[in-house]
């Protein structure tokens, strides 16, 4: 299977603070790879420094084969790489259809002059393609039934879906996605790891995703990493991950007898034993 994604040797400091220190792995084509770990592990900043936000201080990152190390945030979506954020990045004034519309902003080949000359030049074809792109989406994600609301009147769970339908839009092939759960019931997160599976599976795009429900982790990754203190100390299946002993310790307190995650809730106890 072909490499994605290899960030090697990637360190991050902000003055005294080691957000991240010698982080190496790799993420293969088609896989859906996901990092945990604590708070304040490391976990956003790795995929800052892959989006482009954060430049690392030491290492590289390369994507299928080109250094990405320090290339421009806005170059990304070209590359095919997509992300959606941990705090929701919608434009909460403008409707569902057009947030998703956006997302495809960097795949219009008409500009301002092109587009005046609508019906000549081919931009009246481009955009009606765009727009049954972007319907096949709503349609993935289950959104018919929003599509012309306000993006800010939705509730939580249905806005993080519009937020990943416009990642989708830009057609990635390596979509980052930022704790997609987080806020969710249980039911919305269901939900939403089933999208995951699917967009994997049925789309093929590779997925990088931080998520700190641990039960969807072990649930749908192949692969998972554990990051504590901006170190990765783990790496592999998840039932390997579960059982490893650095593991339990980052997520244990010396004298806790049951693994939990950062919130402290239990998690699949009983694989962890
Ligand atoms: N812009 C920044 N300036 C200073 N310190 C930062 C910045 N971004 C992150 N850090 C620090 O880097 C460390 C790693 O933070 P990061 O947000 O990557 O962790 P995380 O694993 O994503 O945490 P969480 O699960 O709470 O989102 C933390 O100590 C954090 O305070």
């Amino acid at each position: 299977m072909a490499v994605a994604l290899d960030v090697r040797g990637v360190s991050l400091r902000f003055g005294g603070v080691r957000a991240l220190t010698d982080v190496s792995f790799a993420v293969n084509d088609g896989e859906l790879f996901s990092i945990i770990g604590p708070n304040g592990a490391g976990k956003t900043s790795i995929v800052n420094c892959i989006s482009g936000r954060y430049r690392p201080t030491e290492g590289q990152l390369f994507y299928h084969g080109t250094d990405i190390t320090g290339l421009n945030p806005n170059a990304r979506p070209g590359l095919g790489i997509g992300r959606t954020f941990q705090n929701l990045a919608l434009f909460h004034h403008m409707s569902v259809l057009d947030n998703i519309m956006v997302g495809r902003h960097h795949l219009l080949k008409n500009n301002f002059l092109t587009g005046s000359l609508y019906w000549l030049t081919g931009a009246r074809k481009e955009e009606l393609e765009h727009r049954r792109k972007v319907e096949e989406i709503i349609d993935f994600l289950d959104l018919q039934s929003v599509r012309k609301a306000t993006a800010g009147t939705l509730p939580y769970g249905l806005r993080k879906r519009v937020e990943l339908a416009r990642a989708m839009a830009l057609e990635p092939n390596l979509i980052l996605l930022d704790e997609p759960m987080a806020g969710m019931n249980f039911e919305e997160k269901e939900d939403m790891a089933r999208y995951i599976v699917d967009l994997n599976e049925e789309y093929g795009m590779t997925v990088m995703m931080i998520e700190h429900d641990m039960d969807v982790v072990m649930d749908i990754s192949h692969r998972v990493m554990v990051l504590d203190f901006g170190r990765k100390i783990a790496e592999g299946d998840p039932a390997a991950v579960l059982a490893d002993p650095h593991v339990k310790r980052a997520y244990l307190g010396e004298e806790d007898e049951a693994l939990v995650d950062p919130d402290h809730a239990p998690i699949v106890a009983e694989s962890a034993a």
